[in-house]
Order: structure tokens, then sequence, then C-alpha cells
């Protein structure tokens, strides 16, 4: 079954709203864990605009499940990495400015790069991934930059999904089947929600974690958070 993380940097964009400390998001953590969810992924970004790098630094110690901390790995990220030392680390190659992640990695050109950032993370103990798109050229990259896992971007199929063409699976299932052969760990993230978890699961083999945020904080606001993980878990079992 593939583990469900949620993504809580749409908690801290509300709390930010008004400058409190409203909704708490060390509590919302500790709640999304109890109510099930197997893993808490945070993106610090830049800007700070939702989490902050102090609140990667409050959670650590209340993640008693996975503790997923994605950025793009310039000094500042590597170096809060490097502290926290969180269960893994999702490299993702986001512009400052960008208003979400909205590519993977070109794993062939920046091969030397990831490879020397994912080997001092694991030399710390951390579990790499790294973000790519669902192409296979950019899966056997990944495989040569040593990582332990990738993680599919999906913004591509939910986009498509949503739009009835469920064709948009096909190169998730391909690049899944190579990342397989390549003994590469697979986790997916981006857009995925409960209207179309359940087709990606069947569909993409070998799947190890799915990292669920803007869709899910949005579902917990009609249907509570509770309710919500409890359905994401009915569909990943
Ligand atoms: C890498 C990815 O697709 C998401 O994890 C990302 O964290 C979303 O970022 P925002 O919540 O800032 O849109
Ligand atoms: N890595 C994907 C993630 O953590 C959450 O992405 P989204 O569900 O907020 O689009």
């Amino acid at each position: 079954m593939a583990k469900l993380s949620v993504n809580i940097n749409k908690v801290a964009t509300i709390r930010n709203a008004r400058g409190g400390n409203t909704p708490n998001l060390v509590q919302f953590a500790i709640d999304a864990q109890k109510f099930g969810a197997q893993g808490i992924t945070i993106h610090p970004r830049p800007d700070e605009r939702h989490i902050k790098y102090k609140d990667a630094y409050d959670l650590a110690p209340v993640v008693t499940t996975e503790y997923n901390i994605e950025g793009n790995p310039n000094d500042k990220f590597m170096d809060l990495v490097l502290k926290i030392k969180p269960t893994q680390v999702t490299l993702v190659p986001d512009a400052v400015d960008a208003i979400t992640s909205n590519a993977g990695w070109d794993t062939i050109k920046n091969k030397d790069f990831l490879a020397e950032v994912i080997s001092e993370c694991k030399r710390n103990g951390i579990r790499t991934s790294i973000f790519v798109d669902p192409t296979l050229p950019m899966i056997e990259g990944a495989a040569a930059t040593g990582t332990d896992r990738i993680e599919l971007y999906t913004e591509a199929f939910a986009h498509a999904y949503g739009l009835g063409d469920k064709t948009a699976i096909k190169p998730y299932t391909e690049c899944a089947l190579l990342a397989n052969e390549l003994g590469l760990g697979i986790n997916a993230g981006h857009d995925l929600s409960l209207e179309n978890i359940q087709y990606f699961k069947e569909h993409v083999p070998g799947l190890l974690e799915v990292s669920i945020g803007h869709a899910l904080i949005s579902e917990a606001l009609y249907l509570g958070l509770e309710t919500v993980i409890k359905e994401y878990l009915k569909k990943l079992a």
C-alpha cells in the first residue's frame, strides 16, 4: 500500500494570513498523524510564503511517522535538512518565484550536481527522492544520480484526468515499470486528489508514497480532516 504523506503547506498559508498561530501547524501535524497520515510533508520556500524555516524545526519532534522535507537544494535549504535530518528529502528544481512546483529535474544535465547533493544526504542517513517529469530518459538519468527514490510529478495526469482523459496515466505506468527495473523507489505528487488517487494508484506499479496537500486541505474544509484522511487511506489500500 502506498503511504499517504500529508503536505501541510496550505495550513501554514491560512495561519500566515493573520500573522498569529491559528491554525496551529504543530497541532495539525499531530492530529493528521492521529487520523492515519503516514507522513508529513513540508516545502519551505525561500520567501517563506507558507512554511517558515522555523516550522521545519518545530515540527521535527512531533512527526513520528515519516518526515519529508521538499525544496530546491540551495545552501539555506541544505543547512536546514542536514540539521533536522528528516526521514526523506525531496529535491525540487523550483525557481524562487515559482507560484508552485511546475517541472521536474533535468536529471541528465544536472547529474553531477544531484549526485553530490544526494550522496551528502545519504551520508547523513536521509532517504533521497528527486522530483521528475514522467519521461523515460529522466528516469534513467535519475538512476544515475544514486537517488533512493523518484517523485513522479503528477500535475499533467491530474489535469487530463479531470477532463476525462484517462490515457494520461500511460507515461506514469511506463516510468514506474522502468523505475522498478532500475531499483528506484517510486513516490508521486502534485494535484493528486480524492477524485484521481485510486485510478493513479491502480496503474502505477510499485508506488511507495503519495504526498498530497492542496486538494486534501481543500477537501478537508468541506468533509473534515479525519474523514478525508480516512477516505484517502481507503483508496490507497
Ligand atoms: C513538489 C510539489 O509538487 C509540491 O510538493 C509543492 O510542495 C507544492 O508547493 P506549494 O504548496 O507551494 O504549491
Ligand atoms: N510533492 C507533492 C506534495 O507534497 C503536495 O502537492 P499538492 O498536493 O499540494 O499539489
